[in-house]
């Protein structure tokens, strides 16, 4: 586990992971389709060591976001940067490489290999960087995520909150720089839910990772320092140290608004 004596903390909060300049994303360009505008003009920080969720109204641009800044996507125009690298500059393979070496991902579908054992599943994107994979490395993200005594499990004999821990486990075992996670307690029950939401707390807390979460759900956004609020492809405010009531009562302004 990593450690930083509190000033070092300060600091690393001062220092972006990941940073939006202007970015406009725009899809069905090509010839007889209408253009929609995903993003228009976003520019945000998301500071080292934080935890930020993306909220908005269905379709207002929270999983283009995520993907553009994740380099999964390229924007239409604009910037994206992970530390110094501008992401928007790479090729195809360079992008890929980043991806598998300095971002973490988990989705609401756990997209974990079923003939794998949990330890297999964590320890894959060390083997696809064609890095040696330390057992005791593997073991210990699985014991970080509360399945110590699951290694040798199946996905189909672990419960989807269960899954969900492993996939955080395989999204962190190469230690990225920053983990985007889209709707990742959308396909799980509330407490377990909740069990998830309080681990990703824990890991920005105590291992000061950084986590940027698309959530439509104000409870699981008021587990984040900060919430970033969409509105029609646009960055229309941000609400910190909030509430999930103060949240959710921010959320109905925003859906109320007139198109
Ligand atoms: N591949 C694509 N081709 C065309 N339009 C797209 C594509 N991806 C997204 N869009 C459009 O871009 C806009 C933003 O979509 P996006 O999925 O980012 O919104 P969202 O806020 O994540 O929505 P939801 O909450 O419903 O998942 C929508 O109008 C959507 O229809």
């Amino acid at each position: 586990m990593r450690t930083h004596a509190t000033g070092t903390i300060d600091a690393l909060k001062t220092i972006n992971a990941v940073e939006l300049h202007d970015v406009h994303r725009e899809f069905g360009t090509g010839t007889g389709t209408g253009k929609v505008t995903a993003l228009d003009g976003v520019s945000l920080a998301f500071p080292r060591g934080t935890f930020t969720a993306v909220m908005g109204p269905s379709g207002s641009g929270k999983s283009t976001l995520l993907q553009c800044a994740a380099g999964l996507d390229r924007p239409t125009a604009g910037s994206v940067r992970l530390g110094g690298t501008e992401l928007t500059a790479l090729t195809e393979r360079r992008l890929t490489l980043l991806r598998r070496e300095r971002i973490g991902f988990v989705f609401q579908s756990f997209n974990l290999l079923p003939s794998l054992t949990a330890a297999q599943n964590v320890a894959l994107p060390l083997r696809l960087a064609g890095r040696r994979v330390p057992k005791p490395q593997v073991r210990e993200a699985l014991h970080r995520v509360g399945l110590g005594a699951r290694t040798h499990h199946r996905p189909a004999e672990l419960s989807g909150g269960q899954q969900q821990r492993v996939a955080l486990a395989r999204a962190l075992i190469t230690r990225p720089e920053v983990l985007f996670a889209d709707e990742p307690t959308g396909a799980l029950d509330t407490r377990t839910g909740k069990d998830v939401l309080t681990l990703l707390r824990t890991l920005t807390d105590t291992e000061h990772h950084t986590i940027v979460m698309v959530t439509h759900d104000p409870l699981a956004a008021s587990y984040a320092d900060r919430v970033v609020f969409l509105v029609d492809g646009a960055v229309s405010g941000e609400l910190t140290g909030a509430s999930a009531p103060e949240i959710a009562h921010h959320m109905t302004t925003l859906e109320a608004a007139p198109c």
